[in-house]
């Protein structure tokens, strides 16, 4: 585990009572014809949904900070907030945007062009210029082991080689100052998952400040300094990795009682 750094100075992103509300349907609409029906006659009826209720914490320079928390409890919300995403309803977020680097999986890719126009879309997302995936582009296909695959469509791709594409995307730049990652720990099969830990471990361990969302105590336990937990949008505990993961699993068994 990385050592915890000493807090000196500022933080490097620091999060301030943060909420994030959403207006979500009461009842979903089975259709088109169903939604406009009842638009029309006035029935669509909303409740506002609190992904997020006061969020507060701070990260220093080198920390790896851990975020957990069961399904729907707002850490991709939370995550999207920082990297500047997505405006919170209420509280503020510091952060230097411009040393950000949200990796996510499984979004910006079009099933209907093939493996090589997706590496060319997906860096464009991730703000990639094409200069820069033209060199890279054979690190990246080497790194997905798609060799042999890239002309064809990725809609006859399997999800395990989708996630590996992806990942193997969004990991080939340099480590940025502050790396965000979402859920990229469980890409692909055995093998694939200690090459992409690897080099996950890599950048972690570049002296980025980094934050890492996860449902497995043990990877929160293995790489971060600090953890928070958040369920249902409330922040439960904020503290050692260990002490947090503990009162999350403690709180898993109560819940199945
Ligand atoms: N754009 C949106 N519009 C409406 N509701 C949303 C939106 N984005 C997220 N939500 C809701 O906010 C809550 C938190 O979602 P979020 O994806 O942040 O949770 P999570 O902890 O990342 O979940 P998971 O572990 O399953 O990925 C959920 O109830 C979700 O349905």
């Amino acid at each position: 585990m990385k050592e915890e750094k000493k807090k000196a100075g500022c933080p490097v992103i620091s999060v301030r009572d943060v909420s994030m509300y959403f207006k979500v349907p009461e009842e979903s609409a089975s259709s088109l014809k169903e939604f406009t029906v009842q638009l029309a006659a006035g029935r669509r009826r909303y409740r506002t949904l609190k992904a997020l209720d006061h969020i507060s914490f701070d990260v220093y320079e080198g920390e790896v900070m851990g975020i957990i928390g069961t399904n729907g409890s707002g850490k991709s919300t939370l995550l999207k907030i920082i990297s500047g995403a997505m405006i919170p309803t209420g509280g503020s977020v510091q952060v230097d945007e411009s040393q950000v680097q949200l990796l996510t999986l499984g979004t910006g890719f079009d099933r209907e062009l093939t493996a090589r126009e997706n590496v060319y879309l997906n860096g464009a997302i991730l703000g990639y210029s094409r200069e820069f995936i033209r060199r890279k582009y054979r690190k990246i296909v080497e790194f997905a082991e798609l060799e042999g695959f890239m002309e064809q469509k990725i809609k006859n791709f399997s999800s395990g080689m989708i996630s590996r594409l992806g990942f193997a995307i969004a990991t080939v730049r340099e480590t940025p100052g502050i790396l965000i990652l979402d859920e990229v720990l469980s890409v692909g099969d055995l093998f694939f998952k200690e090459k992409s830990g690897r080099r996950i471990e890599e950048m972690i361990h570049s002296g980025a400040t980094v934050l890492i969302v996860s449902h497995s105590t043990d990877t929160i336990l293995k790489n971060c300094s600090r953890a928070v937990w958040i369920e249902k949008g409330e922040q439960k505990m904020t503290g050692n990795p260990g002490e947090v993961c503990r009162a999350y699993v403690e709180y898993g068994k109560e819940k199945k009682r």
